[in-house]
């Protein structure tokens, strides 16, 4: 007799899943973060904002129906005006202004969010927070001292420590690759900035770089809709910067929210893509070079979506984020969650002077010292940082914190374990739905790759 599979509630599930659909966004509703994108529930297709996923940051909705009326169209029109632009090449006066000055005359008021001459501004009212002096270091190094945007539904600002800084260097190196195009990697910009071996630019949603950057090495841009803000001009800049690469390479080194969807993110990877092949014409197929910080957890989305995408066991590691430190400074059990996805040879990632890594003689790339080389599955299993272990009956290896239950027929956590039980929060990582596992999962056997859901 077949068991029924009793489901059970979890705190951690807060919403049905949510699809996003994708494709081209151009013919989409905007809001003041640029086109919206087309999520699909159970309760039908919606248009709503890239970018904010705090629905209250942003509340723009429109039913998919609702979008074919001309009335609704009119409506949205308005924000053709209302989307915001910088005046970068004043903000870059400005900065040049104040950079003549003595490091003590420098300030930046972060309450006005504007850098400024100390001595010839009295707007600065006493409970603005005020910093100052600025030396010529900080002026280069804006993310080491700006109050980090910590909104986890907006920005998420989280720094690379200065060695997850030198490992992505280190890659582009081995690489021979010269030109980066920084995505959401200021700290990855401004050492590329001042050192001679390469040249960048940075695309970020904080403006509060544009008071720091010439106009055309910073260009404000959202990129869960691959949306430039200031439109042809710095789409122009963004080309000519991919045109120049054609001496030393190019490679885009991105490190999104890590509450953000994947999807999107793909589709931005899959336009910038576009545009490369297009300036270079390359083949069909060919990605963008790539290095792309993102939780190891979300392999199964990225690797899905892009299989020519590798996650490295390399953890990386970030300033400001406790939980995201090395083990050996208190962070997590198991160090940092968040791993490289690149399309360069693994290889590349060159770890030999660091103790907490070894080279895999059958993989041929530096993996973690405590992931071990399975021959069964012919790979290092580990993506946790744990050191996995091979279930002969399951057939691939599992967290040590498994147990082949007879009873289910399946490796399960031991922790908490009630057979016949499917915990929702453990839903299949693909689509999210209840009672199969990502392997079993009904969406990829028909392989479709455009399409996928992912956690909501
Ligand atoms: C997790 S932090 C990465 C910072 C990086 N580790 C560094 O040290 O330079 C996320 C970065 O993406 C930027 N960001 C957040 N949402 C964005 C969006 N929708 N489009 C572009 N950049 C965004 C943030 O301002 C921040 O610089
Ligand atoms: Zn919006
Ligand atoms: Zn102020
Ligand atoms: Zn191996
Ligand atoms: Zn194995
Ligand atoms: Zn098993
Ligand atoms: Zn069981």
């Amino acid at each position: 007799m077949v068991k029924k599979r009793k489901f059970v509630e979890t705190k951690s599930l807060k919403s049905p899943p949510v699809e996003v659909v994708i494709r081209d966004l151009t013919t989409h509703p905007l809001c003041l973060h640029g086109p919206t994108l087309l999520f699909s529930s159970e309760k039908g297709k919606y248009y709503s904002c890239s970018l904010c996923r705090n629905k209250k940051d942003c509340t723009l909705r429109i039913e998919e129906e609702d979008w074919k009326k001309e009335s609704v169209k009119k409506l949205n029109e308005k924000y053709y005006n209302l989307i915001p632009k910088i005046d970068k090449a004043t903000l870059w006066s400005n900065f040049n202004e104040v950079k003549t000055q003595h490091s003590s005359n420098r300030a930046y008021c972060n309450t006005c969010q504007e850098l400024y001459i100390l001595s010839q501004s009295k707007k600065h009212l006493k409970d603005h927070r005020v910093i100052t002096p600025l030396s010529d270091e900080q002026l280069t190094h804006p993310s080491s001292w700006l109050p980090a945007l910590n909104d986890d539904s907006v920005e998420a600002q989280y720094l690379f420590t200065k060695k997850s800084v030198s490992t992505v260097l280190g890659i582009l190196k081995n690489n021979k690759i010269r030109n980066i195009l920084c995505i959401g990697t200021p700290s990855i910009h401004e050492a590329a900035q001042s050192s001679q071996d390469f040249d960048s630019i940075l695309l970020d949603f904080d403006k509060r770089h544009a008071q720091f950057n010439p106009p055309k090495k910073f260009l404000w841009y959202n990129m869960f809709n691959n949306y430039l803000f200031n439109g042809n001009t710095d789409e122009n800049v963004l080309k000519n910067f991919i045109k120049k690469s054609r001496e030393g390479g190019i490679c885009v080194v991105m490190d999104p929210p890590f509450g953000g969807r994947v999807e999107p993110l793909v589709l931005a990877l899959r336009e910038m893509s576009d545009l490369y092949r297009k300036i270079f014409e390359k083949s069909e197929v060919e990605t963008i070079p790539v290095i792309w910080a993102f939780p190891y957890f979300s392999e199964p989305y990225i690797t899905n979506m892009m299989p020519e995408i590798k996650m490295h066991d390399y953890q990386v590691e970030y300033e400001n984020h406790k939980k995201f430190h090395n083990k050996s400074k208190g962070g997590r059990k198991f160090g940092s969650p968040v791993r490289f996805f690149t399309n360069l040879p693994l290889f590349t990632i060159d770890m030999s002077n660091d103790k907490n890594y070894k080279l895999c003689d059958k993989c041929k790339y530096w993996v973690s010292v405590s992931n071990n080389h399975c021959n069964k599955c012919k790979e290092c299993t580990s993506k946790n940082g744990m050191t996995y272990k091979h279930c002969n009956i399951c057939k691939r290896c599992v967290k040590p914190t498994f147990f082949h239950c007879q009873e289910c027929g399946r490796c399960c956590q031991q922790k908490g374990h009630e057979c016949n039980v499917v915990v929702q929060s453990q839903s299949c990582y693909n689509c999210q739905e209840k009672g199969h596992k990502q392997s079993d999962c009904p969406q990829l056997q028909g392989r479709n790759k455009k399409k996928k859901r992912i956690q909501a």
